[in-house]
């Protein structure tokens, strides 16, 4: 972060005050996007398929080879060529007939066959598969059994080339995050590494005189409820927790701090401070080293918080109190890393109010429990408090006319 002010990556973003939560998270989501972009290179990365699973696809990601790559028998047997009886051309080496690869440099004339194994390759000229149930053999001399049915002559149990996927055929497409199908599909395509995006990483820069890290506080401290549980929420969105910084209530240091940090960082997500008070730092040194794009959102909790483009990174300024912070970070933060990472916004969760539920100044979004297909709003969920938080299975959107029983909404999900 550097005294300019209009970062070339964040030129193309607007800037919103007192956003919607939904307006507010496209634009982070915006920003997350851009930042990547001017990242460049450095924005992926190549891993191998084990290391490959949770991660996001770069690129489209193409076959190598035909999926079968070679024709294949379905069924342990004889590969042969005519309606039978045949003479078989590889019978005197039993060892060699159980390699799959036995009869790939063979060719089967009329009235010839060849012993194969499930997955052998099929030697040219071959008209069907017998299974072994249905073929009698006699040395190198085999007929159908009199039980089989006629459909075994019939091009019977070969898997051909290319019945899944034909060579440069787009197997996995940029955006979707790798499963263990998904790596499992390369690895049968050939491919050996996957092109995924690089998670943004994020330094946590955590403010406050009175804060205490240990033991009992005393009147005017404040145990810290950040440094246990904010990493973590930042991992959960699928992003990297980098450096962790404490500073005091000084100017001089917290724009050192914020400065040093993001010269080695995609986020910087500090803690506190983003209020309008003398004491409150943060958005003072926002406001003149770097661009807001978000400043304060009409959302409650967490309406203080400011999202900005500096040189190096973007920072987001969430507030001090607990709840206010984790909604702020769920929301701006969420969508950032989301963009960043290359992946559509995501969709908004359907969800059922299952109580009357007061509507606030601005859109409220309140920690609650979802039982039997309905949402009930849990108790203490003053953006000051973390008990509603820590029974909830998500974050209920109350609009301002607030919500009746049964009446249809969103949630957000807690990523733990
Ligand atoms: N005159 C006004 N006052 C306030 C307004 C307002 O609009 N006008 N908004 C209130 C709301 S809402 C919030 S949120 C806070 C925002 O405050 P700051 O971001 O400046 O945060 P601080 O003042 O530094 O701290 C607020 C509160 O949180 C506690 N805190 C800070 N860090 C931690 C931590 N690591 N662990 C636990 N608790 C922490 C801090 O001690 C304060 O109690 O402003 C309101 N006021
Ligand atoms: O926005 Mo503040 O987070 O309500 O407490």
């Amino acid at each position: 972060m550097s005294a300019a002010n209009d970062p070339d990556w964040a030129r193309a973003l607007q800037t919103l005050r007192h956003a919607t939560r939904e307006d507010a998270s496209g634009l982070a989501h915006g920003a997350g996007a851009a930042l990547a972009t001017a990242r460049g290179a450095a924005s992926s990365t190549d891993v191998a398929l084990e290391d490959a699973p949770g991660r996001v696809l770069a690129r489209d990601v193409r076959a190598l080879c035909p999926v079968p790559h070679y024709a294949s028998s379905a069924m342990d047997g004889y590969a042969v060529n005519g309606p039978g009886p045949w003479r078989l051309v590889n019978a005197e080496d039993p060892a060699r007939d159980t390699l799959p690869s036995a009869a790939s440099d063979l060719a089967l004339a009329p009235g010839t066959g060849v012993v194969v194994v499930t997955g052998g390759v099929i030697p040219e000229g071959t008209t069907t598969v017998v299974r072994d149930e249905y073929a009698l053999r006699r040395g190198d001399a085999v007929e159908l059994a009199p039980e089989a049915p006629r459909s075994e002559l019939a091009g019977r149990h070969v898997r051909p080339t290319g019945t899944e996927c034909a060579a440069g055929e787009i197997l996995l497409e940029a955006g979707a995050v790798v499963s263990p199908a998904h790596a499992a599909f390369a690895a049968v395509a050939g491919v050996d590494a996957l092109p995924v995006r690089t998670a943004p990483r994020v330094a946590l820069v955590l403010t406050g005189s009175e804060v205490v890290t240990e033991g009992l506080p005393g009147p005017g401290r404040v145990r810290d409820a950040f440094g246990m549980s904010l990493p973590h929420v930042v991992t959960g969105m699928g992003a990297v927790v980098g450096e962790i910084r404490r500073v005091a209530d000084d100017a001089a240091t917290l724009r050192d701090a914020v400065r040093a940090v993001s010269a080695t960082h995609d986020l910087v997500v500090t803690t506190g401070g983003t209020a309008r008070s003398r004491a409150d730092l943060v958005r003072p040194l926002l406001e003149r080293d770097a661009r807001l794009l978000v400043d304060q959102l009409d959302m409650q909790p967490g309406h203080p918080a400011v999202l900005a483009a500096a040189d190096d990174a973007a920072v987001l300024a969430l507030p001090g109190n607990p709840l206010g912070a984790v909604v702020a970070l769920l929301v701006l933060g969420g969508a950032f890393v989301t963009g960043f990472l290359g992946r559509p916004p995501a969709a908004p969760r359907r969800a059922v109010a299952g109580a009357e539920i007061s509507g606030g100044r601005a859109e409220r979004l309140v920690p609650a429990r979802l039982e039997d297909g309905a949402w009930y709003p849990c108790r203490a969920v003053g953006s000051n408090m973390l008990r509603g938080l820590s029974a909830a299975d998500g974050l209920l959107s109350v609009p301002r006319g607030g919500l009746h029983a049964g009446q249809p909404t969103t949630a957000l999900p807690l990523p733990w």
